[in-house]
């Protein structure tokens, strides 16, 4: 077709041109007649040969298509081209040249026409079925998806990884597996397990306070003790009562209480996130606190000593009311959106109906008083060398390893609570299945433990200090430091020094009564033995730091201070604590019950404590003597 037109266009070109040359129509009718066959050619290949005669028929053009007569036929032409059944002039012969001409160029721009149509119809097509094709590969993917879940390959491999990562925590389980889950299996805290359990079973079971070091089966011992009273009959507690742990110390008062996880807080709508169909409509949705978490079992608050004061306020309210309310100034009691839960927990609030127990390292007289008065109290003791013996014997057998004879004593001389001599034998299974790694069962050596307590550079928790022979101007005190009670290594050298200018020199780190008590010490020295202490130089020292305060190592100091001045030499066995006053008297003092077990821990053979203090001796002590005294002269014959 387009070489057609182009020769048509050519000719039409060759004729203007013979036009301009020779500056009239000069055609023969049989050249005419060739161009008109032509042209209808033309024609029939734009439209169709069906369609021609369809159209020619219409515009009543077929006679004059069919006819003999070359006027008739470019008549025909016209009708056809023009698109006009009214053409009924029939054209003359000397027109016929100029009525070709402009057929030709009308033909022209309906072929070019077409032509650009058809481009751009491919183009079309070719836009659709691309378009039709991406639809079909959404479609595709789209059912693919509802078809496979949320998961891609991405995902599948990420959630492996994190399923491989859950099995592969030895140690953790290891801790969980060691976790004492009877009572009998809470070492050397039997008072305090009987105590908690008592409290526990009760109908109207009440807050309880635990007091005791760090590390000797506080959380162990409230978890096993909810475990057990479930199971007794009447019991307050169901068998999904939960047990619900935080640390003190992690919680936190959010001023602008956007997020409170002990209590719970409300969310502004635009801020809960993934929430969507709640945040469109603007309601605000509560999150629910711990305290509701734990709602008929127990919350448990380690190291609640260290607790926000005004977060710590909150809670006993919440303690009183037994129910957690929670306000928002986005909350419409009116607005038929907000869900029924929602309305609930904002007009009558959410039940908070818990035992409390907090457990704290610090002294009870350091608790707010608010707190205390609202819990009963129990006391936990620090363990024993043989009861840390117990507990790695207990974890040995759980874990099912020998022992090598020793292990549990080696371990006990370097710590004093459960937990890390529980961390201690873990490590040392660690080296042992190391070393037996083709072995079924493993066997922890006493070269283990040591090589374990060398690469964490432990040293022995009681170090040297007493023996059997005497010394001069050198006495055990007892200190308290965390309900921990510790040997203190006093020694004093006295100096003759220029008459009534002597000094006297104590640690420059010790508290104020601390230094008061040497001064008091001055006094009673000169009661007892006529001398004046302004006489001498007087260097008094508290071996590895003066870390002391309070006046609880004055009758210490003054014996020290004696036996240096009067070089009579002391036992080094006995251990001494108690207040003096200048006349000489001995004074209580605090913390007895752990100053006794610390010089016991030690090995003391005799601790010398205030008669004051003799009802905080714990009953049926062994291995210890306990002496009470009122006096300096009786503490000085129970040492010299
Ligand atoms: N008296 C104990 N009897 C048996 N196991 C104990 C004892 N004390 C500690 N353990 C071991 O140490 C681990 C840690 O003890 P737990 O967390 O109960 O101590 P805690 O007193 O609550 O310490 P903290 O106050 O520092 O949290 C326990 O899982 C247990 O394996």
């Amino acid at each position: 077709m387009r070489g057609l037109l182009d020769r048509l266009i050519k000719k039409n070109s060759e004729n203007n041109q013979s036009l301009n040359n020779q500056g009239r129509e000069d055609r023969s009718a049989e050249e005419l007649k060739l161009e008109v066959d032509a042209l209808y050619v033309v024609l029939s290949n734009l439209y169709g040969t069906d369609k021609l005669i369809l159209k020619a028929s219409k515009l009543e053009a077929l006679t004059l298509m069919r006819s003999e007569s070359l006027n008739e036929r470019v008549m025909g032409l016209q009708k056809l081209v023009h698109d006009d059944p009214t053409e009924s002039q029939l054209p003359k012969r000397e027109d016929l040249p100029a009525i070709l001409r402009d057929v030709e160029e009308t033909i022209a721009e309906m072929v070019a026409k077409k032509s650009v149509e058809e481009r751009l119809n491919q183009a079309v097509t070719d836009k659709m079925q691309e378009r039709h094709e991406e639809y079909i590969k959404e479609i595709k993917n789209q059912i693919i998806k509802e078809t496979a879940g949320p998961e891609n390959a991405q995902t599948l491999k990420k959630l492996a990884v994190l399923e491989k990562m859950n099995q592969t925590t030895p140690l953790s389980s290891a801790i969980d597996v060691l976790r004492p889950k009877r009572p009998e299996e809470i070492v050397g805290q039997e008072n305090a397990m009987r105590g908690l359990l008592a409290k526990l079973a009760t109908p109207y079971p009440q807050h309880i306070l635990i007091y005791g070091p760090p590390g000797v089966g506080k959380t162990s011992a409230a978890r096993v003790a909810l475990e057990t009273v479930k199971q007794f009959k009447n019991a307050s507690f169901s068998a999904d009562a939960p047990f619900i742990e935080v640390d003190g110390t992690t919680l936190r008062w959010d001023p602008r209480d956007v997020t409170n996880p002990l209590l719970g807080s409300v969310h502004d709508p635009i801020y809960q996130g993934a929430k969507k169909d709640l945040a469109e409509t603007g309601i605000p949705e509560p999150k629910l606190g711990l305290v509701n978490e734990a709602h008929t079992g127990i919350l448990f608050i380690d190291e609640i000593g260290e607790m926000d004061a005004l977060l710590l306020n909150k809670l006993l309210k919440v303690l009183e009311d037994k129910r957690v309310f929670f306000d928002s100034s986005y909350y419409d009691p009116q607005d038929p959106q907000t869900p029924l839960y929602i309305k609930k927990i904002f007009e009558e609030g959410v039940p908070a109906d818990f035992v409390l127990i907090g457990a704290t390292t610090r002294d009870p007289s350091e608790i707010n008083p608010a707190l205390r008065s609202r819990c009963t109290e129990v006391y936990f003791g620090p363990l024993e060398p043989e009861d840390v013996q117990e507990i790695i014997r207990q974890a040995g057998e759980k874990l099912n390893v020998q022992l090598e004879a020793g292990v549990e004593e080696i371990i006990s001389d370097y710590v004093i609570e459960g937990r890390k001599a529980i961390n201690i034998l873990l490590d040392s299974y660690g080296m042992a299945k190391f070393r037996e790694r083709d072995s079924d069962k493993i066997s922890i050596q006493t070269e283990d433990v040591r090589e374990v307590l060398r690469t964490n550079r432990l040293t022995p928790y009681v170090h040297n200090k007493v023996s059997s022979a005497r010394d001069q101007g050198r006495i055990l005190g007892l200190g308290v430091a965390g309900f921990l009670g510790s040997v203190l290594e006093i020694e004093v050298k006295v100096f003759q020094g220029p008459e009534g200018k002597g000094t006297i020199r104590f640690n420059e780190t010790a508290g104020t009564m601390a230094k008061d008590s040497v001064f008091n010490a001055a006094a009673v020295i000169r009661i007892l033995t006529g001398e004046d202490l302004r006489d001498y130089d007087v260097h008094v020292n508290v071996v590895g730091g003066g870390k002391i305060d309070g006046p609880s190592a004055g009758l210490a100091i003054t014996i020290a201070i004696y036996s240096a001045l009067k070089e009579r030499p002391l036992r080094q066995d006995v251990a001494v604590t108690g207040e003096i006053s200048i006349q000489g008297k001995v004074k209580p003092v605090g913390g007895i019950y752990e100053k006794i077990f610390g010089a016991k821990q030690a090995g003391v053979q005799r601790v010398i404590i205030p008669e004051d203090n003799i009802d905080e001796v714990p009953s049926g002590l062994t291995g210890i003597e306990v002496i009470a005294v009122s006096t300096i002269e009786e503490a000085l014959r129970a040492v010299l």
